[in-house]
């Protein structure tokens, strides 16, 4: 508590409590209008389709305003702000206000502009704020305020790290674990609000050590920005993307609970619709297929895919032996290629121009039977073209027979055949020829080796990028379709045109100050909205097409991402709007990065803008100060983030036998279990010892069949990135380093998991940077 801070006493509680009831009782009869209005739009049935389309409009309204109402039951209201020109109003989890008062705020969401003192105020620069008064509560109960002052005369700021809030943000830090990520909306800190609230545009870096509340900030920025542009952004969406599925559910709850449910959360694995790449490779092998030449082996590899036959190509039409040249197929592929247009659209020119010139190969032998039946007689030029035996009609259908033959278009198939992105990946990858044709001049015939695999192996999220680059290479043929959708837009955007026309000469008042219709429908809005797809949300609508673009995208653990993952990522983003978070200290992935620069260079040069977070919320100082240590070996040049609390406890450390390791932690795992009282526990450790883990750990662990959460995991480093848990028993620590080549930053990972302690288990040789003078604290049991 700062010197500032002064002790509340019951009856302040008292008069919180009171307000706090008004503002639940206002909570209960938004909800109430709400479920009402919903009922009413449900009960109605036909009418004209404009009525229809209101009607289903209001029904999504409400839908999500009850969700949103539901979502904000637990602490809507965390903090209070007495001004010095004598105002005051509560902070909240959503704007409420008094239809009876003009519509004053009964309680200001966290996200309006007039909220920032709540999180931004100091002593030092108080900003009109006197008072700062965080609210406790459980359920709809007031069970502690506390108050910091923060008037002219108090010059000191009372902490070095400049806390706001600090009892608050205390308890809320010393809070178990439960395996989901909770909101930090009540305590949000100075330097993570600045960033929560930065500008829309551009790419913006959030660069900080474990535990500095990136996650926290970055879901708390997708929630800020749909409030200040939701125009802007319900139309294209959010995209939040993690490193893993794991990652996933541990954040899933924190938008929904600060009312946002319209982002959609992706891993790589998951980023295209329908496809799921869960599968596992040599580490290698997901190094070289995040390497930007990728993008020059896939077309080579599509480009191998255009053939021409070295001997003429033969083909039986109804008793005529037509051939195909490799001059004639040569001409076709060049004038199909020049086009510039993908694989499978300019598979059209090709197969036009082939079907031209096997259709000059059939007239002119039907001719040349028929003028071989006749006596030879000279003519002149004019002549000829009289003499020809086929016109322009027979022309066409000997074409359009030619066009339908099965043989034909399977001797074009193979030479410009239409392809999808799985076959023509999975061919390459399946290949050594196809490997060595596409990426001989690029990778080392032992690289290629590293990515040849068994055809129908499953895919990996390394795949994703590779796949989504083919989908652009190759494209779509989808011209019937596209037409069909153009004349349905058309009409409807003409049936709009003409509702508007109506409504417009409705209008009694013509007044300038008046809005009418045009001014906030147009008719390509009113017809977007007429579209049976956008009764969807632009997350829904999103998670179904491969080719969506995003008003905003937010990568967590970016540090991770290939040169091709990016490319994926910023195809999804042409205006180049997103919030990327990571730490070069803790890339794991041999395609992950240590330089933002190196990454984004190539996208947007120098233009991206980067801000650190510095202060560790999550890891106790007696456990960073280990693992800091070990971040010194890693890189040198990067300090480990200040952590806000001490634990009171020393990690212990112990040495075991590889062999006796497994029951020896069982043991332990049950003493951090009773140790942390309610908490959870997680074991992190090398892929070689998870079997032998698994097995002892049996029945303390989650099970997948039944989804029954635990409250202890057994997990590899890489599966653990950017969860916590308040135990964490790392094993094998030598192990986890050599298993990889950024093994060292591995290990910081898993030291910085923890919220409460930390337990070494040596299962072979005691790393320099572990066997220093820190003190050991005892193990359990
Ligand atoms: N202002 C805050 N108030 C309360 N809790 C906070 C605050 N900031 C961060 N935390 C908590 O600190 C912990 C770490 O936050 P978070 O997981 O976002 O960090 P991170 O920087 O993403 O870490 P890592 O890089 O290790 O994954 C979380 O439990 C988070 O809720």
């Amino acid at each position: 508590m700062s010197p500032h801070d002064r002790e509340p006493d019951n009856s302040e509680i008292a008069a919180e409590q009171e307000y706090l009831s008004l503002l639940y009782r206002k909570l209960d009869a938004e909800r109430e209008v709400a479920s009402r209005r919903l009922t009413t739009a449900l009960e109605q049935t036909g009418g004209t389709p404009q009525a229809r389309a209101e009607r289903e409009a209001s029904t999504s309204m409400y839908t999500e305003r009850i969700a949103q109402l539901g979502s904000v039951e637990q602490g809507l209201c965390f903090g209070r702000l007495n001004l010095r020109d004598g105002e005051q109003f509560y902070v909240g989890r959503l704007g409420l206000f008094d239809e009876d008062d003009e519509y004053n705020p009964l309680l200001v969401d966290w996200r309006a502009p007039v909220a920032r003192p709540f999180y931004l105020a100091t002593a030092a620069s108080p900003d009109g704020v006197v008072r700062r008064r965080h609210i406790r509560t459980l359920s709809r109960r007031v069970v502690g305020v506390d108050d910091e002052i923060l008037d002219l005369s108090a010059a000191d700021q009372g902490h070095d790290l400049g806390l706001a809030g600090e009892a608050a943000l205390l308890a809320a830090l010393e809070r178990r674990r439960t395996g989901e990520m909770a909101d930090i909306v009540a305590t949000i800190q100075a330097e993570q609000d600045r960033i929560i609230r930065a500008d829309l545009s551009g790419v913006f870096v959030v660069q900080g050590g474990p535990g500095t509340g990136k996650t926290a900030v970055a879901l708390h920025r997708a929630a800020y920005l749909l409030y200040t542009y939701r125009r802007q952004l319900s139309t294209r969406g959010v995209l939040v993307v993690g490193p893993n599925p794991t990652f996933l559910r541990y954040i899933g709850q924190v938008l929904p609970s600060l009312g946002e449910t319209g982002v959609l959360l992706k891993t790589m694995g998951t980023l295209l619709p329908g496809l799921r790449a869960d599968g596992t490779e040599p580490a290698g092998a997901t190094e070289i297929k995040g390497r930007d030449v990728m993008v020059q082996v896939l077309a080579d590899a599509v480009r191998d895919r255009q053939v021409v036959p070295d001997d003429p190509l033969e083909v039986d039409v109804e008793g005529e032996t037509l051939a195909i040249h490799r001059e004639m197929a040569e001409r076709a592929r060049d004038k199909a290629r020049r086009s510039q247009r993908p694989h499978n659209v300019a598979r059209r020119i090709f197969l036009d121009r082939m079907l031209d010139a096997l259709t000059d190969q059939s007239v002119s032998r039907t001719e040349g039977d028929v003028f071989d039946g006749l006596p030879e007689i000279p003519l002149a030029a004019d002549e000829r073209a009289d003499a020809e035996v086929l016109d322009a009609r027979d022309r066409a259908a000997i074409r359009a027979e030619l066009a339908e033959d099965k043989k034909v278009r399977a001797a074009l198939d193979t030479l410009w055949p239409m392809l999808t992105p799985e076959e023509t990946l999975s061919d390459l990858l399946s290949s050594a020829e196809r490997l060595a044709s596409a990426a001989g001049s690029v990778l080392e015939p032992a690289e290629r080796a590293l990515l040849l695999r068994e055809p129908g192996s499953p895919w990996t999220p390394s795949d994703v990028p590779l796949l989504d680059e083919l989908a652009e290479l190759l494209g779509e043929d989808d011209t019937e379709e596209r037409a069909e959708q153009a004349r349905q837009e058309r009409e409807q955007k003409a049936y709009a045109e003409g509702v508007l026309h109506i409504l417009e000469q409705d209008e009694e008042i013509i007044d300038e100050e008046v809005l009418r219709v045009g001014d906030i429908l147009d008719a390509e809005l009113l017809a977007e909205r007429q579209d049976r797809r956008s009764d969807l949300t632009a997350a829904q609508r999103a998670a179904q097409d491969r080719g969506w673009t995003f008003g905003h995208v937010i990568i967590d653990e970016a540090q991770e991402l290939s040169a091709m993952d990016w490319r994926s990522l910023m195809r999804r983003c042409p205006s180049r709007s997103m919030t990327v978070v990571g730490d070069v200290a803790q890339t794991g992935s041999e395609a992950g990065t240590s330089s933002w620069h190196d990454v984004l260079g190539p996208y947007v040069d120098d233009r991206w803008r980067l801000r650190e977070l510095t202060v560790n919320y999550r890891t106790p100082a007696e456990i960073m100060a280990v693992a800091g240590r070990v971040l010194a070996e890693a890189n040198p040049d990067l300090s480990a983030p200040t952590s806000v609390r001490e634990a009171g406890v020393d990690p212990w450390q112990i040495e075991v036998g590889r062999a006796e390791a497994p029951g020896r932690v069982r043991e332990l795992v049950d003493g951090e279990l009773s140790a942390v009282d309610g908490g959870t526990v997680a074991v992190l450790a090398p892929h070689g010892q998870l079997d032998g883990l698994a097995g002892a750990l049996d029945g303390l662990l989650s099970d997948e069949l039944s989804g029954e959460q635990s409250r202890v995991s057994l997990l590899t480093v890489e599966l653990a990135k950017g969860l916590e848990f308040d135990s964490v028993v790392v094993i094998g620590p030598d192990e986890v380093v050599a298993e990889s080549p950024r093994g060292l930053n591995d290990l910081y990972v898993a030291l910085t998991r923890a919220t409460k302690r930390l337990g070494i288990v040596h299962t072979g040789e005691v790393l320099p940077a572990l066997s220093g003078p820190a003190k050991d604290g005892a193990a359990p049991g």
